[in-house]
């Protein structure tokens, strides 16, 4: 890949808008070794079509309403990236990240064009392995995506090597968590994780949306955040964070982003879009929604936000197959057999599930079943110890255990040995106090490990404001489908018959790795989709079109 990248060209060149209005026309394209992508046209509304020449590869792309988007399909995956941009340096890095290659090249200077003479380039240079900062000249992002897929890589690569507002999203299990990790791991200083829910707070080692933001439970107005500001620590967290990151922001709602833009303006004393921080939001808009108001992008800051969309499509969590099946649940187009096939997992008589998961629709259903479980046996207490304000909500402050309680781990323990957030198995001993878990993980293997306490922290930044030391241990009976959110679990019985939020069944559906590893409790409802999510990717993709077995070369009516 490294020597491909010397060989890209920019052949792409500048041409004088035929039409009224600011948008610009360009010509031209990007040169692959012996081989042409050729940008033929492009207006606002007209298609761009990236010709290909010689590699099986096929670019296609259109422009529309200033949205650039370009969808890349090889031979072993197939993703789309949607972008703002304007500029045609924008395009070459573009095509660069879809690439998994490093930013700019050796044959680039003489061909870019005139007005475009600086290629995306890291304003600060970027690690590769320690957290938030670094300090190394060269940044090297292909060594960061060895174990990443290609549409990982090439995602990261865009993070690292652009300064654009990232919107991380696709189907559940694609990786997005996964990717944001590595992210993470490569960001630079004045990097803030937050997530809109505590699990995912605590999956990324990062804090609360709303603990971030000093706002409570509040949403604060103008003056509010004025009012907010008052308190030093709150404003200069304010300052010091030049990138925001936001996982599940699914369920961040429209006032919540509003707010967060004026707070981002008054911080930093700037009218750019919140106040000139960098935005990385995760999620998908097809799972849950915000517990209260619209969601994010039906407000006004999410278009002055200007997305670049990063769709990952290729599933991790699932085999292809069943990945189709609850895609299709995602989007509402599921057939009578999907749900046939769903149904076909009903538990039958007597079958012994004591091994599966619960997703309930409801809280006091998973209480209930958790109770009655340590009710039945002799339970130890693990009590927790805090450091710092704020506690953690969703780590308990007590855990009861019992022998031969099933457990889900809640923090990654090794990640080397699959002990990661997520990974099931059974309390069988007691030592030194502390329970022996035998963990499945996976094809028969199971491992033995004594768990102790583990310190969960809360950060802002690189600071950790409070902690909570517990058993990293969940009794994982039954989970509520919020809580299961952003899990991967092996077995699970879904409870679907009280489902009250769009997107809440295919949560639940999509927790499992395989249709083997789900049961259903009485008739399964896949849910409705939501429309206002429906119309957002409507109209996002009316932009793209996939060019599905054709190869370059055709024209835009053959296309049709
Ligand atoms: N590059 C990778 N290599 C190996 N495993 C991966 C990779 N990317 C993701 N996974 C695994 O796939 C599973 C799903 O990943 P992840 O939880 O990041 O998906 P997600 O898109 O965030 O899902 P959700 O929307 O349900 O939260 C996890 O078990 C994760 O460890």
């Amino acid at each position: 890949m490294p020597s491909l990248a010397a060989k890209i060209t920019l052949i792409s060149k500048s041409l004088p808008s035929h039409r009224p209005g600011p948008t610009r026309h360009y010509e031209g394209g990007v040169r692959l070794n012996n081989g042409i992508f050729q940008v033929l046209s492009s207006s606002d509304e007209a298609k761009l079509k990236v010709q290909l020449k010689t590699s099986p590869t096929i670019y296609y792309s259109k422009w529309r309403d200033g949205v650039f988007s370009v969808v890349v399909s090889t031979k072993e995956t197939e993703f789309t990236v949607l972008c703002k941009t304007s500029d045609i340096s924008g395009l070459q890095g573009m095509v660069r990240s879809l690439m998994g290659l490093p930013p700019g090249g050796a044959d680039d200077k003489e061909n870019r064009p005139a007005e475009n003479r600086r290629p995306p380039q890291p304003k600060t240079p970027v690690a590769t392995t320690k957290r938030r900062c670094s300090n190394k000249k060269t940044p090297s992002p292909i060594k960061t995506m060895n174990n990443l897929s290609t549409q990982q890589s090439s995602a990261l690569t865009l993070f690292m090597t652009t300064s654009h507002n990232i919107f991380l999203t696709g189907s559940a299990g694609t990786g997005k968590t996964y990717l944001l990790k590595t992210m993470i791991q490569n960001s630079r200083k004045g990097t803030m994780v937050t997530s809109t829910t505590n699990v995912g707070a605590v999956l990324l080692e990062g804090c609360s949306l709303q603990s971030f933001a000093g706002f409570g439970i509040r949403i604060p107005n103008k003056d509010g955040i004025k009012e907010i500001f008052k308190n030093d620590r709150v404003l200069k967290r304010w300052q010091k964070t030049k990138t925001l990151i936001i996982d599940e922001c699914s369920m961040l709602s429209a006032a919540l982003l509003t707010s967060l833009n004026i707070a981002g303006k008054l911080a930093h004393s700037s009218n750019e879009p919140f106040g000139g921080i960098r935005l990385v939001f995760c999620g998908d808009f097809y799972q849950l929604p915000p517990v209260t108001g619209e969601f994010c992008f039906t407000a006004a800051s999410w278009t002055e936000a200007s997305f670049t969309t990063i769709e990952l499509l290729a599933p991790f969590r699932q085999r292809s197959d069943f990945a189709a099946v609850l895609d299709r649940i995602r989007l509402g187009t599921y057939t009578s057999k999907d749900s046939d096939l769903i149904n076909s997992r009903k538990i039958a008589e007597g079958e012994d599930l004591d091994d599966a998961t619960i997703l309930c629709t409801h809280v006091n259903q998973v209480n209930a079943i958790n109770d009655g479980w340590c009710d039945r046996h002799e339970t130890k207490t693990f009590t927790c110890v805090d450091t710092g304000v704020g506690g953690m909500k969703s780590v308990p402050k007590e855990l009861r255990l019992f022998i031969s309680a099933r457990v889900v781990l809640t923090a990654n323990v090794n990640k080397n040995r699959s002990l990661v957030n997520g990974t099931q198995g059974v309390v069988v001993r007691w030592e030194k106090g502390l329970p022996v878990v035998r963990f499945d993980l996976g094809f028969n293997r199971k491992l033995d490990k004594l768990v102790g306490m583990h310190r969960f922290e809360a950060k802002l930044g690189s600071k950790v404001v409070s902690s909570r030391s517990q058993i990293p241990l969940q009794l994982s009976y039954a989970l509520s489908i919020h809580k299961s959110q952003g899990m991967t679990l092996s077995k699970v019985v879904v409870d679907l018959e009280k489902v009250f939020e769009d997107g809440m069944a295919y949560v639940a559906l999509s927790r499992v790795k395989s249709l083997a590893g789900l049961r259903v409790k009485g008739e399964a409802r896949m849910g409705r989709v939501s429309e206002i999510v429906r119309k957002f990717w409507a109209e996002k993709k009316e932009g793209a079109e996939l060019a599905d077995g054709k190869e370059g070369g055709e024209s835009d009516d053959e296309q049709r």
